[in-house]
């Protein structure tokens, strides 16, 4: 029999959680950033790379790898580990936030969204039940509920319909998902801004007995203080004893201030987004290399990171390469940037450890938030 999943908290600060998720694949070291690996693959990185970083997951992108190559033919070919060559934990989305936020045509109903692919106009449709097939297809090991994401500000009633309705998702998602020792199926927090609604919605999934909690509906243009507000909110009506993802979040502050209310996942297109677009993150602050006043700096990004990325090039060269939109230049930001996350959650896990988060944690990030050095 597969080994089943499990997760257990090794240390205590405050209400910052260090702990591991042990399943099949490998172990999940949290509090965890998983890079996000679109169509299969985590943007200019080989994925010997991803893992030399630090990250334990990725996270596959179910609305594109169903509409590109297929979700069956990546079933034909082995599975998106095979397929992609990374044999170790992936967690893959439902597709519904992507479905809504990149689809054209899409009409959302009680049975699931129908839609055009924004490739081809070809017509889909995302039941719960073809969601978690589909991320079965692929050879998920941590699926994720297909539910209704509802964007900030938005009408009581309207955020309360949406989180019903991701209610009775989660119920049919895991009917669909079954029993599956070595994987998990994680329901989706939804409640918008609204302090009851997030209650009942996550008391509601806790009686599910779920192997693991997302909480969804933020990081969706809300100020700060209200996501850590419903944070706040939520994390108490989770069970202790599993993990809890906030999806979608988020910078350096996001992140430990999250882990401070007790979240353990982080996703975010940031690290890897930024890259591409010449900026780097440093413990010192933000870098811009677009930024002409770099065209003669001989100094690294950072001479005491063990990233070649970050301790081997000058920013000189960098520029050269963003101003002359040199494929490297993507390919030496993000794996200065991934780098950068992943040493950031490194150090997060340590203070946990050492009971010294609550006092270091500012310290931890306190470069990253100063503008462009
Ligand atoms: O309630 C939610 N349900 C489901 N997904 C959500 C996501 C997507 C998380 N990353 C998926 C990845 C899957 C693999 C490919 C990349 C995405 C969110 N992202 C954000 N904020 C960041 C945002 C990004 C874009 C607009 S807001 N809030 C989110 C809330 C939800």
């Amino acid at each position: 029999m597969a080994k089943p999943f499990s997760f257990e908290v090794l240390a205590i600060d405050g209400k910052a959680r260090r702990g591991v998720i042990d399943m099949p694949r490998g172990e999940i070291r949290t509090p965890a950033f998983m890079p996000v690996g679109t169509g299969g693959t985590v943007k200019t990185m080989y994925m010997d790379q991803v893992r030399g970083v630090g990250a334990d997951i990725i996270l596959g992108n179910t609305y594109h790898l169903m509409l590109r190559p297929g979700a069956e033919r990546v079933a034909r070919l082995g599975g998106l580990h095979e397929f992609a060559r990374w044999p170790h934990p992936i967690l893959t989305d439902s597709g519904g936030f992507q479905v809504m936020s990149l689809s054209k045509l899409r009409k959302l109903t009680e049975k699931g969204v129908t839609f055009r692919s924004h490739i081809d106009g070809a017509p889909y449709e995302m039941s719960p039940e073809r969601s978690i097939e589909i991320q079965g297809l692929l050879d998920s090991d941590i699926q994720m509920q297909l539910d209704e994401c509802t964007a900030l500000p938005a009408e009581l009633k309207e955020i309360e319909r949406a989180m019903e309705l991701s209610l009775r998702w989660a119920e049919r998602c895991k009917t669909a998902f079954g029993d599956q020792p070595g994987k998990a199926m994680f329901g989706i927090v939804q409640g918008g801004d609204n302090a009851a609604l997030r209650v009942r919605s996550a008391q509601a999934l806790s009686e599910m007995g779920l192997k693991g909690y997302a909480v969804g509906g933020l990081a969706v243009g809300e100020p700060q203080a209200v996501m850590l507000e419903m944070l706040d909110i939520t994390c108490p009506e989770l069970p202790a004893d599993k993990p809890r993802y906030l999806m979608g979040v988020g910078t350096p502050d996001d992140i430990l201030k999250s882990v401070a209310r007790g979240i353990d996942m982080f996703d975010c297109v940031m690290p890897t987004r930024a890259g591409r677009h010449g900026l780097a993150y440093t413990r010192r602050g933000k870098v811009n290399l677009r930024n002409a006043r770099h065209a003669d700096d001989p100094r690294p990004l950072d001479e005491e990171s063990d990233c070649p990325a970050a301790r081997d090039y000058s920013r000189a060269y960098l520029h050269h390469l963003v101003r002359s939109q040199e494929a490297l230049a993507a390919m030496l930001l993000t794996w200065n940037n991934l780098s950068y996350y992943q040493k950031l959650m490194q150090d997060i896990r340590a203070a946990i450890e050492t009971q010294t988060f609550e006092a270091r944690g500012a310290e931890i990030t306190e470069g990253w938030a100063r503008g462009d050095i």
